[in-house]
């Protein structure tokens, strides 16, 4: 199969790039490299292009002969968002428009889309179903759900067929150290907390200890980016064998605190993880944890790697070197 990776030079895109590879299909990257890396391309080609430019993103459906499209590429820090919400709405709901026009121009009919479970806002019940309201409470948030809403409107006249597949918290990196998590700025919890323990930057900032919490600080469900992987080829192929249009969670079902994070961070690295506790950070709901028995039922989906111990170790694994800083 040969496969558009939209966004494939980021993070979670490179992944799923080396996991498409390693089972024999061509992912072909459409990518501007406003937060991505050319060094994440490997396993195919990079197509230097910006998504919302209809025009480029219809001639490299062409060109490449592409059967399915997997989309990545969006502005994905919460924060930036509340600072600057048209620039949000710009890349990643006009970005969704100009792809869903070149797909249908160039009649490519699958898509799998980058949903994240910050569509349901601050929920309701625990762990959270798909039924859950969504109501989202940043403009990242907003922005993905009006994504899916359009998917929705879109794929109801029946051309278009696409998984819109909820994350929870992305983290860890390559088993062999090959890809990981490179942002910049870093803001998300596991690569702080690693550079805080290497003794790079100053302290962590953990965000809030007096959360409604069993030790106060925020729990969330970590999904190793090995497990998402393997989860967005079954959606891929469920819906290639047929399946209707389908929103679901990927997470583990299990909650773990930020407390728990740096436990284990220090404990996988052998070094305390220096941190001050600063105030909340706006938009943070105190927990989020994912119901897995639809991935279980739909995409057969077990995570293999998602426990926090192993996250941490790959992800320092990926960091230590690159950092020049001793593993032992
Ligand atoms: N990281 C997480 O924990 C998490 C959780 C839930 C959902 N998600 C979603 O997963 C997706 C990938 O996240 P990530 O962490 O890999 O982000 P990332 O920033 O590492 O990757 C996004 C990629 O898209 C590219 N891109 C951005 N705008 C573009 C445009 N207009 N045209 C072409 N390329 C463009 C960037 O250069 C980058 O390579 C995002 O849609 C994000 O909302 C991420
Ligand atoms: O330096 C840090 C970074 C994070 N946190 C806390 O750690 C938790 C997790 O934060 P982070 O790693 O930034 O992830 P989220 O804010 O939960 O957001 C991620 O996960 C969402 C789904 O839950 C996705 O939609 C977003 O794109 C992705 O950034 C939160 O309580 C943060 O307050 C800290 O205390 N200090």
């Amino acid at each position: 199969m040969r496969v558009l990776v939209v966004g494939g030079a980021g993070y979670i895109g490179s992944h799923i790039c080396k996991a498409l590879a390693e089972r024999g299909d061509t992912p072909i990257v459409l990518d501007n490299l406003s937060r991505g890396h050319r060094h994440a391309v490997q396993w195919g080609p990079l197509v230097e292009q910006d998504v919302r430019d209809v025009g480029v993103v219809s001639e490299a459906l062409t060109e490449h002969d592409i059967d399915a499209v997997m989309h990545f590429a969006a502005n994905i820090e919460v924060g930036e968002g509340q600072r600057e919400p048209l620039a949000f709405w710009d890349n990643n709901v006009a970005g969704v428009v100009s792809l869903l026009n070149a797909m249908e121009r160039s009649n490519v009919r699958h898509l799998v889309f980058s949903s994240t479970c910050a569509v349901y806002g601050e929920p309701q019940t625990l762990p959270i179903t798909e039924d859950e309201p969504r109501t989202p409470v940043n403009v990242y948030g907003q922005t993905k759900h009006v994504v899916e809403l359009m998917l929705e409107d879109v794929s109801r006249l029946g051309a278009l067929k696409y998984a819109a597949l909820r994350y929870f918290n992305a983290a860890g990196a390559s088993p062999d150290g090959e890809i990981g998590e490179e942002h910049d700025p870093e803001t998300h919890l596991v690569p702080n907390a690693l550079k805080a323990a290497a003794g790079l930057g100053g302290p962590m900032h953990l965000f809030g200890d007096d959360y409604d919490t069993p030790d106060g600080t925020c729990v969330r469900d970590f999904i190793h980016v090995m497990d998402l992987a393997q989860a967005h080829l079954r959606a891929l192929d469920r819906l290639r064998e047929g399946s209707a249009s389908f929103a679901c969670n990927l997470g583990t079902g299990t909650g773990i605190s930020v407390k728990e994070i740096l436990d284990a961070v220090e404990s996988v690295t052998g070094r305390p993880v220096p941190h001050t506790i600063s105030p909340r950070r706006a938009g943070d709901a105190a927990q989020l944890v994912s119901d897995t028995r639809l991935a279980r039922d739909l995409l057969d989906f077990t995570p293999a790697y998602s426990d926090a111990r192993t996250i941490i170790e790959h992800a320092w694994a990926f960091h230590a070197p690159r950092w020049g800083v001793s593993r032992d």
